[in-house]
């Protein structure tokens, strides 16, 4: 059995033709717990969402071991709509689709799992409230106890505490932890080097190409953080580098 549940070879990443992730080789283990860190617009959130199969590489390819099934993916909150008139159970049972199908009968047992997921995230008695009568992050806790239920192998999560206080954060790190602890492979955009640097093994530090991924102590070293900084201050937002005749990213089907 591989130990590894992704691959990315050659990986170039662009939105209209100029790249946002460039060239990037290495392998995600099974059972990894890694941090994607970098500076603002460093490529962080597309090479998430290129790992989770959201977008196509421009050039080079992304390889999983597993089925797109055993993949959990909380995006960043900006992406999500809370206006959709929905309770917060029913967005937790959103995250048992494996079991029910999209249009199938929800299963007792998952009502039951929703239930105990919720009392997990500290949520127990707000089953019927609307999501978008939550804080922030009351509502960050309800995606996790959607990814609770969702039972995923490898789990991906963009910036998952921005916007939340220190006591919920600590309370979703403990989720992070317990996840790790099972044997999942969990991959989380961050920004907070300290927490980082506290809770994650193994750290992916990316300024468009890839700066150093390995040991969190060793990829984050002083050397490594300057190099980001210097690649960071020379982005040319407009450079024009693949060729018109290159496949663009485009959304997977
Ligand atoms: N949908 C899009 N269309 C065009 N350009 C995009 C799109 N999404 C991101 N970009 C650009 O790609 C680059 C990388 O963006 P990305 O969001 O991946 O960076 P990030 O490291 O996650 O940033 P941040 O830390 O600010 O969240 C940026 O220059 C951004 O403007």
């Amino acid at each position: 059995m591989t130990n590894t549940v992704i691959t990315l070879r050659n990986l170039t990443v662009a939105y209209d033709r100029h790249p946002a992730v460039h060239h990037i080789n290495g392998s995600i283990e099974r059972g990894s717990l890694t941090a994607i860190a970098g500076p603002n617009g460093a490529g962080k959130s597309t090479l998430l969402k290129t790992m989770m199969g959201e977008l196509r590489p421009a050039e080079g390819s992304v390889e999983h071991t597993l089925s797109r099934a055993d993949f959990g993916y909380l995006p960043q909150a900006a992406d999500i709509n809370r206006r959709f008139p929905i309770t917060v159970l029913d967005t937790v049972l959103m995250g048992a689709w494996r079991n029910s199908g999209a249009f199938g009968r929800i299963a007792k047992a998952d009502i039951e799992r929703a239930h105990t997921a919720l009392q997990t995230v500290g949520l127990e008695g707000f089953e019927k409230r609307h999501i978008g009568a939550l804080s922030a992050g009351q509502f960050q806790r309800v995606l996790f106890a959607r990814l609770l239920l969702q039972d995923a192998k490898v789990i991906l999560l963009d910036e998952p505490f921005t916007a939340i206080d220190a006591r919920t954060t600590r309370d979703l790190i403990d989720i992070i932890i317990g996840w790790h602890s099972d044997g999942r492979t969990v991959i989380a955009v961050l920004h907070d080097f300290d927490q980082v640097r506290s809770y994650f093994p193994q750290t992916l530090l990316i300024a468009r190409e890839l700066v150093s991924w390995g040991k969190t102590e060793e990829a984050l070293s002083p050397a490594n953080l300057l190099k980001a900084r210097a690649m960071a201050e020379r982005w040319d937002e407009d450079a024009e580098v693949c060729r018109p005749d290159s496949p663009l990213t485009r959304p997977a089907a």
